[in-house]
């Protein structure tokens, strides 16, 4: 489970473009609503957005087009100026940070990856991923063993002496997450990462993006435009809107309980089995469990429960991680959550 420590915390952060944004600002207080920024010719792709990483988690940023996503994960490394808020990293106050300070911890705690892979044509995969080695300074024998040892980690062996043009996207992508990588990021953005591969390509990144988690766990902010993308990876989702974030949550929050009508539209299609925990819909157990019957952890999805009912049982004990009765999941209301979606 991820800790609950924040690594990163955004606070009342906005990007407002075009010219005296700044003063704007000063003068509009809280009153940066999209509709008087557009009278002011300005535009809020940014708008008084608060959130907390916390250490070992996924937290997804998602949205559609022109949301914000960008500019607000541009803004939390500060590669885009903030016009406003604050943001804590380890909490250190990156607003306050020097020019050098910023390079130094965007080079060593900081890794990036970006849905045009972003790759340099003319080195191979291993001198790709060693690259930010090299601007580190690291020498070459030890920059080329941590590169090789990324490269396997990405389930690329054997193309080390590759080029770029010599490998499919979906290993473009794996030499991109391997060199952001090799540095050992502390706080890992990743920019629509899949959002060039195709449909089959892409779930197989998912998974594989999932498995380097479980190994990894590493503290990731994750941007997408597709909610099924979301939901999947996320530990929290943030959904952004006109540069606003309309709500955050846990993907089963969000399912459950979306904020808005514009939130509503996006979980209608889910089903939402796949993603409500057993423990959102169990009964208390009132120290007892029922007689004779299997049991479901809590923390799995509703839809892994189901066939644990079999024919005849009406009822499951659920257990903890230490395998302690914790309540009770009926049959009934498993029926009722599948039919709503
Ligand atoms: N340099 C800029 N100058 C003016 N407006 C900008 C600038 N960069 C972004 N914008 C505007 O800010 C808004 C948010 O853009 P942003 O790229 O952050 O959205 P996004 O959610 O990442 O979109 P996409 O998924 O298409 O990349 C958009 O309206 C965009 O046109």
């Amino acid at each position: 489970m991820p800790s609950p420590e924040p690594k990163l915390i955004c606070c009342n952060v906005s990007k407002i473009f075009g010219s005296g944004a700044r003063e704007f600002m000063a003068s509009a207080k809280a009153d940066i609503s999209a509709e008087a920024l557009a009278s002011a010719g300005l535009v809020g792709a940014v708008r008084n957005v608060d959130l907390e990483v916390r250490s070992g988690e996924i937290f997804v940023i998602m949205g559609l087009s022109g949301s914000g996503k960008s500019t607000l994960v541009r803004c939390l490394s500060r590669l885009i100026e903030p016009t406003a808020g604050e943001i804590l990293f380890n909490g250190e106050n990156l607003l306050a940070a020097s020019d050098s300070r910023m390079i130094e911890i965007r080079r060593h705690q900081m890794g990036m990856v970006f849905q045009n892979f972003a790759l340099l044509p003319h080195l191979t995969v291993l001198a790709n991923v060693a690259f930010p080695l090299e601007v580190q300074g690291i020498d070459r024998s030890t920059r080329e063993a941590r590169a090789r040892k990324m490269i396997e980690l990405v389930g690329l062996s054997g193309k080390e002496n590759a080029f770029p043009r010599e490998l499919s996207g979906g290993q473009q992508q794996r030499v991109g997450i391997a060199r952001s990588l090799a540095v050992e990021p502390e706080l890992w953005f990743l920019d629509e990462p899949f959002s060039a591969l195709d449909p089959l390509i892409r779930r197989e990144m998912q998974d594989e993006f999932m498995r380097l988690q479980s190994v990894l766990k590493k503290t990731i902010v994750f941007i997408t435009h597709d909610f099924d993308e979301a939901i999947r990876l996320a530990d929290r989702i943030a959904i952004m809107k006109d540069g606003a974030v309309v709500q955050a949550g846990t993907p089963e929050d969000i399912v459950l309980n979306p904020a808005t009508a514009y939130v509503a539209e996006f979980t209608r299609n889910v089903p939402k089995a796949k993603v409500v925990r057993v423990a959102s819909i169990m009964r208390q157990a009132n120290g007892a469990m029922p007689n004779g019957a299997a049991t479901v952890q809590a923390h799995a999805t509703v839809s892994e429960a189901a066939p644990v009912f079999g024919d005849n049982s009406e009822h499951l004990g659920v257990v903890d991680g230490d395998s302690q009765p914790v309540g009770v999941l009926h049959r009934a209301d498993v029926v009722d959550l599948m039919m709503r979606g």
